[in-house]
């Protein structure tokens, strides 16, 4: 579909156009009094989002990201879906799931009360049952307000229930990874996955001074990000989610990923809302099930 189509189908005026994007991927630009947020077509991934009056956006975006088919794009909220990690059946299929590398479909867009809400989604095809045998419409629910609201709608179109596990993989911009906590996980257990995914107890917030890949299991519904270099607190509230992810990668990994800066590993950590780990989610036939989360920035 065209970028001219799109904006025939889909602009509202004054708030949300499209325009072509990196790669020529259709992005959704929102600007709506409250906040200003891109949104690409291209894996349902918000890339940015900047409530009015914050100097800094509240997600990162890598500069050398990929915007290239069948490749996921490094920031923003990539989607993990139908699993989060490595293939679950040990099959060698793409780690993380089938929408982060894939065009979606735009749904609707409206003006509601209290922002720009964007509908994009993606149904099975022959291509992704090649993939993931079940029949689905997934979606994602996306409200820019002076908060960002995500939601992750999975419907099962099929006559059997599926199990899923899935991901919001968040990239939070951060001034100094040496200045910044993560808040609400003491007390909790967690994988380890830089440990052979030990299960260890986690002790107070969490600082990080080296790669950190941790999944938190039976989490609090409220997180934050206290980043004492921008002098800000980014608040994490999610529903339908028991399971975050907090992912440092540190400088070696860094170094060695060619779609991020040697540097940018300062500059982001992942605070991830998801169904993972011992949370898998089972979706009856003809059932839907929601996860999401509210962003907002306080001081
Ligand atoms: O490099 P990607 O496939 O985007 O994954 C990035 C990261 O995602 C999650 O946070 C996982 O827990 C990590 O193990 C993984 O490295």
């Amino acid at each position: 579909m065209t970028i001219a189509q799109l904006n025939t189908d889909h602009a509202i005026d004054g708030q949300l156009k499209f325009v072509e994007g990196k790669g020529g991927f259709p992005i959704i630009e929102v600007d709506n009094g409250k906040a200003k947020a891109t949104i690409s077509v291209y894996g349902g991934q918000v890339l940015s989002f900047q409530p009015t009056g914050e100097a800094a956006d509240v997600m990162f975006l890598s500069d050398k990201a990929y915007y290239a088919e069948g490749k996921a794009i490094k920031g923003g909220i990539p989607i993990c879906w139908p699993w989060f990690g490595p293939d679950p059946e040990g099959k060698g299929r793409a780690s993380h799931g089938l929408m982060r590398n894939r065009m979606w479909q735009v749904i609707s867009t409206a003006a509601v009360a209290d922002g720009t809400q964007v509908i994009l989604g993606l149904s099975d095809s022959a291509e992704t049952q090649a993939i993931w045998p079940q029949s689905f419409k997934f979606s994602i629910e996306i409200t820019v307000s002076d908060t960002l609201k995500v939601e992750l709608v999975t419907v099962n179109t099929g006559d059997q229930a599926f199990p899923i596990t899935q991901a919001l993989h968040t990239y939070f911009t951060i001034g100094d990874i040496a200045q910044t906590k993560v808040i609400g996980l003491g007390g909790t257990e967690y994988l380890d996955k830089v440990d052979g995914g030990k299960q260890k107890a986690q002790t107070g917030d969490i600082s990080i001074s080296s790669e950190v890949d941790r999944v938190y299991l039976n989490v609090a519904p409220q997180l934050t990000i206290d980043d004492g270099a921008l002098g800000r607190k980014i608040n994490i509230a999610s529903t339908g989610s028991k399971t975050a992810i907090v992912w440092n990668p540190w400088s070696e990994i860094a170094a060695n990923m060619a779609d991020l800066d040697d540097a940018d590993y300062k500059r982001f950590v992942c605070v991830e809302t998801a169904n993972a780990a011992n949370e898998v989610i089972d979706v009856a036939a003809g059932s839907e099930y929601r996860m999401g989360a509210v962003i907002s920035v306080t001081r």
